[in-house]
């Protein structure tokens, strides 16, 4: 049987030396887990597109798509993630918000290994946290 394959884009936000990150929802795929807010893009839809639509969900709040910071593959036992990580802002005196996520954190940099992350994220969290 094939895996299942989905493309799935995430917003690196920064304030300062911190990086705003979230926690899944208990229930869904790797629940309770850390990440950088976003999902899976829809067919026919650009990158940048889902990004602010996946905000939007889970933050309510809009959301400047900048550059692609990299792209990286991972296989879970169940599902194979083909993951892009843009660099985004939040535009000027927006508070983002937990409404689809367990929990936001802005974390500083250099700290997020110490917290449960998505697997897929862990190899690249160094390069994230300095882009
Ligand atoms: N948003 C996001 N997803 C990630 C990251 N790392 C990672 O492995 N993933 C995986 O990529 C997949 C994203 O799917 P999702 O469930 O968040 O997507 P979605 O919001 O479109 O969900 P839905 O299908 O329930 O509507 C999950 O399996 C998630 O575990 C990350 O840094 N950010």
């Amino acid at each position: 049987m094939s895996l299942r394959r989905v493309r799935v884009v995430a917003a690196v936000i920064r304030r300062g030396r911190e990086l705003l990150v979230s926690r899944r929802l208990e229930g869904a795929e790797r629940g309770g887990l850390w990440e950088f807010p976003g999902g899976k893009v829809e067919p026919g839809e650009s990158e940048p597109d889902a990004l602010r639509r996946e905000i939007a969900e889970e933050l309510g709040c809009e959301l400047e798509v900048g550059e692609l910071v990299l792209r990286h593959h991972h296989r879970y036992p169940d599902l194979e993630v083909e993951l892009a990580f843009y660099a985004c802002a939040l535009p000027a005196g927006v508070e983002p918000r937990p409404l689809g996520v367990a929990a936001i954190e802005w974390a500083e940099e250099g700290t997020l290994a110490t917290r449960p992350f998505c697997e897929a994220d862990v190899p690249v969290l160094p390069l994230l946290e300095r882009a």
